[in-house]
């Protein structure tokens, strides 16, 4: 179940966060918000309860069809069957942990600076962790990467990435905008009243900035007559987009019939008038 490429919402346990509201509550209210990945982090609590809590958690995120990692445990990951895990810089390396828990496993790493990140994706991480993006009380004393990191791993970084750290309803425009498409938060969330609405306010915005980003990289042009937008870059794209790709159709761009081999090359550029032939069978 690897396919932290469509994940916008991480949300990650936090055990001060909510008195008087139970982690599984608390954590079905994120899953009822749209949380489309789910961390179980228990830094104060002792092992055997970490244990039992991975276990409802795990029938939880299985019950939403949502992956469960759990931070830093290796084996309580293996004994629940979660999903995969989380480790920082200091907990056991990635080399150790993908020989354990095999391919298909998720394993996520947080990195703090470029370095770390290319070196995450060098050894086989399937995502990084980009924080902490602003000072936060759920790791206080670390130094903040800013907006500069998310930016800088968003033009370099091949890898899924999350931002994570002091990220908030006022603040997470700028994280978007900084190039992040996949966001994480703890206090934010979970120490809200309201923690479905919490999700659904950040996913409003992860959603506003992805249909930005599709109308600025996308382009009108005319096809078969009509005018429309479209985010292919290529004939071939647009071909696949139109789920044309196994028919017999020739395709005329600019009023030059493109031969197929090169359908992979030709620019789709702004205002490009397309015709779509269809084949008629005969013998
Ligand atoms: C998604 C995500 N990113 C970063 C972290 C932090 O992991 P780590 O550096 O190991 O610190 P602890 O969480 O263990 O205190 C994370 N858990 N999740
Ligand atoms: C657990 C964690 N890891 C971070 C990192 O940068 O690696 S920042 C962080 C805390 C995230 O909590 P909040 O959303 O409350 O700031
Ligand atoms: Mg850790």
């Amino acid at each position: 179940m690897k396919r932290l490429n469509d994940c916008r919402l991480y949300v990650i346990t936090g055990e001060n966060y909510h008195p008087g509201r139970t982690m599984l509550d608390v954590m079905e209210q994120a899953l009822i918000g749209g949380a489309d990945i789910v961390q179980l982090r228990a830094k104060d609590t002792p092992k055997r309860e970490v244990l039992a809590q991975a276990y409802a958690l795990r029938e939880l995120t299985q019950r939403y069809e949502v992956p469960f990692i759990v931070n830093d445990h290796l084996d309580i990951a293996l004994a629940v069957g979660a999903d995969g895990v989380h480790l920082g810089q200091d907990d056991l390396p990635l080399a150790e942990a993908r020989r354990i828990l095999g391919p298909d496993k998720i394993i996520g790493i947080s990195t703090h600076g470029i370095k770390q990140a290319l070196e995450a994706e060098r050894g086989g991480a399937d995502y990084i962790g980009v924080g902490p993006v602003y000072p936060t009380g759920t790791k206080p004393g670390r130094t903040a990467v800013t907006t500069d990191y998310v930016r800088e791993a968003a033009e370099r970084v091949k890898l899924p990435f999350v931002a994570i750290g002091g990220i908030t309803l006022d603040n997470v425009n700028a994280v978007l905008d900084a190039g992040a498409a996949w966001i994480c938060a703890v206090s934010a969330i979970v120490g809200s009243e309201d923690v479905a609405g919490a999700c659904r306010s950040f996913l409003h915005h992860i959603r506003l900035k992805q249909i930005d980003s599709m109308i600025s990289s996308s382009r009108k042009v005319c096809v078969n007559g009509r005018e429309e937008r479209t985010t292919a870059r290529t004939v071939l794209e647009l071909v696949e987009q139109l789920n044309l790709r196994d028919k017999r159709i020739v395709v005329e761009l600019n009023g030059e019939i493109v031969p197929i081999e090169s359908w992979v090359s030709a620019p789709l550029t702004e205002g490009a008038v397309v015709e779509l032939v269809h084949f008629v069978g005969g013998g």
